[in-house]
């Protein structure tokens, strides 16, 4: 009542829809059969690139453009926000924190997952990804993608945070941290067998086993002192706090650990999946992309496993991968709450209200991405010809993403084994797909399977198979 009352101020043009539910209903609707994008054009048309709206319960300015995303990714003023799900699913983390709590943290994940770390992890996700198409790809004849794309990620992800015991949190928990993901946007009531409700019972699941292991990674460090040597999270945090850059306590090493999991194989699954897609329809893509990692197969050394210097080579598998961002982002948009009354373009927004912008708007604008709907990964050639702040698949500012690098290295090596081994067609040429709110097929991209072994390879292949038996 009191924000619709603010009218001696110049707030956006737009219009708060009927009370409480505002806008909810209908951008939900768009996002479920994907014409979202049209409905922010629609606004942009009728309101212009700021206007006002109403979603989840509170009052939202639009933004759309350049210096708007810029404005969203770096003001002072606008902080991170997330659903009340989120908070409730994922207790005190990165994604949940504030002020000098969030430096620490912040500071902490940055340094484990900068890109000199990640390359000591390529190893970890080669003998993961070979192992998972061993088990779940090799032999079968029709997969579906989407859940194979996610069972990977989660693997990679453990297989770096925990070391040995990924294999166990994986086979026990892979459905909980599914239906924890799920629960992120479910409305926050703990009602048992409601969307939220399956959340919570597997986010305690998941706590209760990171917790043991967190216990018994404490007690020998305790024991052993710092001469122990791992790249698993846990022990890389405690680490840390031995040292005093940070004053976590374990329940908050475990929290943490949960949102990068979260933050982590969701958005890396989808970006998998919708390459697999963009192969199945670009011929020449593929062509090319399977003529850089043949390449790259048969310079190989004689373990057969991919370097760091590998996956520097990978550059047009990186461009497809940045194109398939560009078209399909996995995370849609981006939420801030102001923490003071704020004034954008001449613009009033009160302190309390939310900011949102949505990633399409500038990804397929024709003024930025000559026929944005073109598949066409050339456009990254030259990186300089795309304007600041249009490409934002991993957000921008003090609160970009932290595991880009990861994302990418996990991204190539994934699609080296796939593009270099099998053929595929889709089941379903034109299935489409709903946001919810990560980018999912709706029948999750079921395709027809071949092996493909180039003679070059072969040998290759089968040594590999040994090897990782
Ligand atoms: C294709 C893969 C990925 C995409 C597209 C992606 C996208 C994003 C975006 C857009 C944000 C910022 C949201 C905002 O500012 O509103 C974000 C944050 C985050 N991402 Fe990623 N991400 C990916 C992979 C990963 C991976 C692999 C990890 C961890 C290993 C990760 C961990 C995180 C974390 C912890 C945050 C929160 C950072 C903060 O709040 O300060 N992400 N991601």
């Amino acid at each position: 009542k009191k924000h619709r009352s603010c009218s001696t101020y110049s707030l956006p043009p737009g219009d708060l829809g009927i009370p409480v539910v505002g806008q909810t209903l209908s951008l939900l609707h768009c996002l479920h059969s994907n014409t979202d994008d049209q409905w922010f054009r629609d606004r942009i048309k009728k309101y212009g690139p700021v206007s006002k709206m109403s979603v989840l319960g509170s009052p939202t300015v639009l933004l759309a453009g350049p210096a708007a995303n810029h404005f969203i990714f770096t003001n002072e003023g606008l902080a991170l926000t997330q659903t009340r799900a989120l908070r409730s699913l994922l207790g005190r983390c990165i994604l949940t924190l504030n002020g000098d709590e969030l430096k620490q943290v912040r500071s902490a994940l940055q340094g484990y997952l900068r890109p000199e770390m990640v390359r000591s992890y390529v190893g970890k996700m080669d003998e993961e990804v070979r192992r998972q198409i061993k088990l779940n790809w090799f032999g079968r004849d029709r997969v579906t993608v989407l859940s194979l794309a996610r069972r990977l990620t989660l693997g990679i992800i453990c297989s770096v945070v925990f070391g040995q015991e990924a294999a166990a949190i994986v086979e026990a928990h892979a459905l909980d941290f599914q239906l924890l993901g799920d629960a992120i946007l479910s409305f926050p009531v703990n009602i048992p067998y409601t969307r939220f409700g399956k959340g919570m019972r597997s986010s305690a699941k998941i706590r209760k086993a990171i917790t043991r292991i967190a216990e018994k990674r404490e007690q020998l460090l305790f024991h052993e002192g710092h001469a122990v040597s791992s790249t698993d999270f846990i022990t890389y945090m405690l680490i840390l706090r031995s040292q005093g850059s940070h004053s976590l306590t374990l329940e908050d090493i475990v929290d943490n650990l949960m949102g990068i999991i979260i933050g982590a194989h969701g958005t890396t699954s989808a970006l998998i999946t919708f390459m697999i897609r963009h192969l199945a329809n670009e011929p020449d893509v593929l062509a090319k992309i399977t003529e850089e990692q043949d390449e790259i197969a048969s310079n190989k050394g004689t373990e057969g496993v991919l370097t760091w210097e590998d996956v520097s080579r990978m550059k047009y598998t990186w461009k497809v991968a940045m194109e398939t961002l560009r078209t399909v982002p996995p995370v849609f948009g981006s939420f801030r709450t102001a923490t003071k009354d704020i004034n954008y373009q001449g613009y009033h927004i009160p302190k309390g209200w939310k900011v949102f912008a949505a990633q399409s708007i500038t990804h397929l604008d024709s003024r930025f991405f000559n026929e944005p709907t073109k598949f066409d990964p050339s456009r990254f050639e030259k990186r300089s010809s795309i304007p600041p702040y249009t490409f934002l698949p991993f957000g921008g500012g003090p609160r970009m993403c932290p595991g880009t690098e990861f994302s990418r290295v996990e991204t190539m090596v994934a699609m080296h084994y796939l593009v270099t081994q099998f053929r595929w067609k889709l089941c379903y040429k034109d299935e489409t797909y709903k946001k919810d709110p990560k980018p999912t097929p709706v029948f999750g991209l079921p395709v027809e399977l071949e092996l493909r072994r180039p003679a070059s390879t072969a040998d290759a292949w089968n040594a590999l198979y040994v090897h990782s038996d």
